[in-house]
C-alpha cells in the first residue's frame, strides 16, 4: 500500500522515518499527548519531541517511547516537523517562536497545525496545513485575501497563497494542492466532532509524511500522502465508534493501527 511503509530487515528506527514535534503549552500539553501517540500510532521510526518540561512529562507518561528536548536544544536530525497543535500563537513566547520558526526554515517538510499557522509563509520546505474552519478564514485574512464562499475555493486560495498542500477539515475533509488540485474526504463518522481529534489528525499526516519525506518534494504526491491520512484518520475513527457509541480523541489513535493492518491487506 502506498505510502504505508512496512519495515523490512534493512530497516531500523532512523531509516524508518523520524518526526520532529514542537506541540503543546502550559495552556493545552493534552494536544503534544495526542499527537505524539497518533503519530506512534501510525507507524513510525522515532518521535522527538521538543517542548516545555511540563508537556514533556505528560507525553512521557503516555508514551515513554518519545525522546524528549528542551525547546532551545538544537532541533535536527529529523526527517518531518509536526507544529502547532495545542499552542496558541497570541501566547507564543520567543524560544516557542524562535523554535517553530527554525523548524519551518529548515527546508524538511513540516505538517503545521493551529497555533503555529500564521508562521507558514516563511517556510522554505514542503508544507502540510491543517486548518479547521475559521482557523482557513483567520489564514485569508492575514493573506489580505478575500473569504470565498465556498470551503474548498477557501482552501484552494490558501493553497496557492501559502504554496501549502491545504487540509481544510470538516465533516467533509478538503484537501487541495497550490495548483487548485482537490481532493474530497468524507469523514466516515461524524463522532468525529469532539475535542483534540484534529490534533490525532496532525500526528497521523506527521508520520506519513516523515516516513516518506522524498515523496513530499512534489505536491501531488504530498497531497496524495495527506488524503490517505485523513481517510486513515476518519477509518479510525468509525472504528472507534462502531454502534455509534461516543468516542474520545484517544480512541481514535488507538484505532490506527488496526485500520492500517486492514489496508495492508487489502
Ligand atoms: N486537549 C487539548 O490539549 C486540546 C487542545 N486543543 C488546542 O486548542 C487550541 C485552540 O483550538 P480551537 O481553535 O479549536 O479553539 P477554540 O475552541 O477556542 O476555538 C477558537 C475559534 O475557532 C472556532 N472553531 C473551533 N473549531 C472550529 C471548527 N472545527 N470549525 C470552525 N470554527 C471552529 C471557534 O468557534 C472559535 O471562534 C489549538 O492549539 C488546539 O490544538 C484542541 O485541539 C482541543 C483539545
Ligand atoms: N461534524 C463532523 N463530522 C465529521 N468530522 C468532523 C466533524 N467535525 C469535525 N470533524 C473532524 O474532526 C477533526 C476536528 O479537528 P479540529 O477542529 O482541529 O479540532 P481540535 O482542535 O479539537 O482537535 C477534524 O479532522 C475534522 O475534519
Amino acid at each position: 500500500m502506498q505510502w504505508l511503509r512496512v519495515p523490512g530487515s534493512d530497516d531500523d528506527k532512523r531509516s524508518m522515518g523520524v518526526l520532529g514535534v514542537i506541540t503543546g503549552s502550559e495552556r493545552y500539553p493534552g494536544a503534544a499527548v495526542l499527537g505524539v501517540e497518533a503519530a506512534w500510532r501510525t507507524g513510525i521510526g522515532m518521535v522527538r519531541l521538543w517542548a516545555p518540561r511540563r508537556v514533556q512529562d505528560l507525553v512521557l507518561a503516555r508514551r515513554p517511547e518519545t525522546v524528549c528536548h528542551a525547546l532551545d536544544e538544537p532541533a535536527d536530525g529529523v526527517d518531518a516537523w509536526l507544529l502547532g497543535s495545542g499552542q496558541d500563537a497570541r501566547e507564543r513566547d520567543p524560544a516557542l517562536r524562535s523554535a517553530l520558526l527554525e523548524a519551518l526554515a529548515a527546508g524538511a517538510p513540516c505538517v503545521v497545525d493551529a497555533g503555529a499557522l500564521d508562521l507558514v509563509p516563511g517556510h522554505a520546505g514542503p508544507a502540510v496545513v491543517t486548518p479547521h474552519g475559521r482557523e482557513l478564514e483567520r489564514i485569508l485574512e492575514q493573506l489580505g485575501a478575500p473569504v470565498e464562499a465556498d470551503a474548498r475555493m477557501r482552501a484552494a486560495a490558501a493553497a496557492a497563497a501559502l504554496d501549502a498542500v491545504v487540509v481544510a477539515k470538516g465533516a467533509a475533509t478538503h484537501v487541495v494542492e497550490p495548483s487548485g488540485a482537490a481532493t474530497t474526504v468524507e469523514a466516515a463518522t461524524h463522532r468525529l466532532a469532539t475535542a483534540g481529534t484534529g490534533d490525532v489528525l496532525a500526528g497521523m499526516l506527521g508520520a506519513l509524511v516523515a516516513a516518506n519525506p522524498d515523496a513530499t518534494r512534489e505536491s501531488e504526491r504530498l497531497a496524495s500522502i495527506a488524503a490517505l491520512g485523513v481517510a486513515l484518520h476518519g477509518q479510525a475513527a468509525a472504528a472507534a465508534a462502531e454502534g455509534d457509541r461516543p468516542i474520545a480523541a484517544l480512541d481514535v489513535a488507538e484505532h490506527v493501527p488496526a485500520v492500517i493492518a486492514a489496508r495492508l491487506e487489502r
